[in-house]
């Protein structure tokens, strides 16, 4: 590549770096709102934020998170009118919650008629932890941590080619990688990233798991959100990078707040949207 184009790529990349980006929300498709809201509210120790109710495309949403929401990365329930069931597929992998007290996050799940489906180390993780399921199945890993500034610690999804995410997260999106590391016995990758100046921030957890060459994407796992400061030259950079956006950049039918939609190379969807929009969505 000629010098000037390669410089002309690295701005791009420099520009979504020095953008004012966060995770804001994970978005993903439930059954029962009230059912998942009870459980997340009393076992897991969430609080509801707020409702979103959008009857021209028959869904409401549920927001619900650790904190309040222009500083903390929270939950977007979806739930579509009269859809009761999803699949998970197996291409998800968890949620990470970060817990002072393993024990007695456990026993409030337990309390709180919560299934734990595993306890001990997660395969790529050195510290304690057990994994829980929601009312749909979704898995959630209480881990072992110091206080930190958001429990919500990670995201994790699984990826068939590491090394082209990874790539791909840093250079279209501009985020950091914070740590990359391969567990033969365990048979996984993992690659951790964000934008967060530390690790105790929530980050993406991009899982390689040795062997597989396909996953059943499923149909309930939707997207995270990232916050940027101008969702048109944010569409214009994730083409630049061959990023598939389903989504021309604009304001959204029936909310207003301007949103793009990206498709990574593995096919996991984010969608950024407009810092001061989002700010104005908040109650
Ligand atoms: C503004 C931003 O933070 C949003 O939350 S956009 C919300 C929108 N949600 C839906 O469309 C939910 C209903 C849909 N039937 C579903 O099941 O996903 C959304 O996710 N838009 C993104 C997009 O690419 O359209
Ligand atoms: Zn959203």
């Amino acid at each position: 590549m000629a010098d000037s184009v390669t410089s002309e790529v690295e701005a791009l990349t420099d520009w979504a770096t020095a953008d004012n980006r966060r995770f804001l929300h994970v978005v993903y498709r439930v059954g029962n709102l009230e059912k998942t809201i009870k459980f997340y509210t009393e076992a897991l120790g969430m609080k509801l934020l707020r409702h979103r109710d959008i009857p021209a495309d028959k869904y409401t949403n549920a927001f619900l998170g650790f904190g309040p929401e222009n500083t903390h990365c929270v939950i977007e329930l979806t739930y579509n009118y009269g859809v009761e069931k999803y699949n998970l597929g197996t291409a998800f992998g968890y949620f990470g919650i970060a817990v002072e007290d393993l024990k007695a996050a456990v026993d409030t799940v337990k309390a709180k008629g919560g299934q734990v489906v595993s306890e001990g180390n997660l395969p790529g993780q050195t510290k304690p932890s057990a994994v829980v399921e929601d009312p749909d199945g979704y898995k959630f890993a209480l881990i072992e941590s110091g206080p930190v500034p958001d429990p919500f610690a990670l995201i994790m999804l699984n990826v068939l080619d590491l090394d082209r995410a990874i790539t791909f997260y840093e250079k279209a999106f501009g985020m950091r990688l914070v740590s990359s590391d391969s567990f033969p016995e365990e048979k996984v990758s993992i690659a951790y990233l964000g934008y967060g100046s530390d690790e105790k921030t929530t980050l993406l957890g991009l899982t390689s798991n040795h062997g597989v060459t396909e996953y059943e994407r499923g149909n309930a796992y939707a997207q995270i959100a990232v916050g940027t400061d101008d969702v048109y030259k944010t569409a214009a950079i994730l083409k630049e990078f061959d990023g598939k956006v389903t989504r021309e950049p604009g304001p959204l039918p029936g909310i207003n707040t301007k949103i793009t939609a990206v498709l990574d190379p593995e096919g996991w969807k984010t969608v950024f949207v407009d810092n001061a929009d989002f700010l104005e969505e908040l109650p």
